[in-house]
């Protein structure tokens, strides 16, 4: 993707992205989802409308903290390597190479799977007393994005002879390795000595996300994620109709992978972060959390069957790659796709 000057300017008016209660699983739900996967790409799922306390977000942010302020050298202990799991420092990852001349300013630790309560990483010091609840918060992660999945398959209208609104989640069962990753991030507030050069670096660069689905959890009062809308768009924290007194609803968002398998239909939306123009360079750090949820390693990434989509999606993604002979697995799909932002080869 390449993002252009008049791009770098974002309006007033924010995008009206949906807010929606999951909490049963009916086609209305399901189908307010898809509309709005199709529409923007981005939709508010009410977080007390899910199996997740604002308690156990809460204790997420805390231990966020508690790590990106332990001893850096705590921190290259465990430092991010090609198997996308650890820390990455500040500056280290440039997910919009075209246009960026450094790296983000932001800092950030992934979580692979966790293996019987048990992470299959070196954890840093910081954390290895809070195992269990991580693995509790990527579990619960995980059991949201199958609710979705299965809102997905319902709202796409997914044949029932070839497995109704369970074609997606199956797919993603944690049955073998997959690539999803709990990911702590931790934009700091940005020293004079950085010489940042507002709408030249950035804290996030212009990008889409990789896999299936991608739960971002924001703190109150920190802003700062647009996204590309007929121009950038900023994204609230707390939507108009959400009070602020109510805890931040979960952003879902469509990424690439869902994007192919649908043949475009649901939408991958380029998203960033920038430093919010009412906090200025001294305003707060922001801490987010994101859930990328992938499907197992070796799913096929063959067209989706259903009807609904055949007759809406374009030809493309899965269903090109079907008719040339070509369909790839979940793993082939997102190989591509690190290799781009870190730089390692293909
Ligand atoms: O921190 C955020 O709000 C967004 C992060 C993001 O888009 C990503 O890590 O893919
Ligand atoms: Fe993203």
């Amino acid at each position: 993707m390449s993002t252009t000057e008049s791009e770098s300017t974002a309006t007033a008016a924010q995008v009206d992205i949906p807010v929606i209660n999951v909490s049963r699983i009916d086609t209305d739900t399901a189908d307010r989802l898809v509309d709005a996967a199709a529409r923007f790409g981005f939709v508010f799922v009410e977080l007390e409308s899910t199996d997740i306390g604002y308690n156990t977000v809460q204790h997420m942010f805390e231990l966020s903290k508690e790590f990106f302020t332990s001893p850096r050298a705590e921190k290259e202990k465990c430092a991010i390597s090609e198997n996308n799991k650890g820390w990455s420092s500040m500056l280290s990852e440039t997910l919009d190479p075209e246009n960026q001349t450094r790296g983000d300013f932001k800092e950030a630790f992934n979580f692979g799977e966790f293996k019987d309560g048990h992470a299959q990483q070196p954890l840093p010091d910081s954390l290895t007393n809070d195992e269990p609840a991580l693995n509790d918060f990527f579990t619960s992660c995980h059991n949201l994005c199958v609710r979705l999945l299965q809102l997905f398959a319902m709202g796409l209208q997914i044949d029932e002879d070839a497995g109704g609104k369970d074609w997606f989640s199956s797919r993603h069962d944690l049955s073998g390795p997959s690539g999803s990753i709990l990911r702590l991030l931790h934009y700091p507030i940005i020293p004079a000595s950085a010489n940042y050069i507002p709408g030249k670096d950035i804290r996030a660069g212009a990008h889409s996300d990789y896999g299936s689905i991608t739960l971002l959890f924001q703190r109150p009062g920190q802003e700062g994620l647009e996204i590309l809308s007929k121009g950038w768009q900023p994204v609230p924290v707390h939507p108009e109709t959400v009070d602020t007194s109510r805890p931040p609803p979960i952003l879902v968002n469509i990424g690439d992978l869902l994007s192919y398998w649908t043949g475009g239909y649901l939408k991958s939306t380029v998203h960033r972060v920038v430093v919010p123009p009412s906090a200025g360079l001294t305003g707060e750090d922001r801490y987010s959390m994101a859930f990328f949820c992938h499907p197992v390693d070796t799913a096929l990434l063959v067209p989706v069957p259903s009807t609904f989509l055949q007759e809406r999606g374009k030809k493309r993604g899965a269903m090109e790659a079907e008719a040339q002979g070509k369909v790839i697995t979940a793993a082939e799909h997102l190989k591509g796709r690190l290799a781009a932002t870190y730089g390692w080869k293909k």
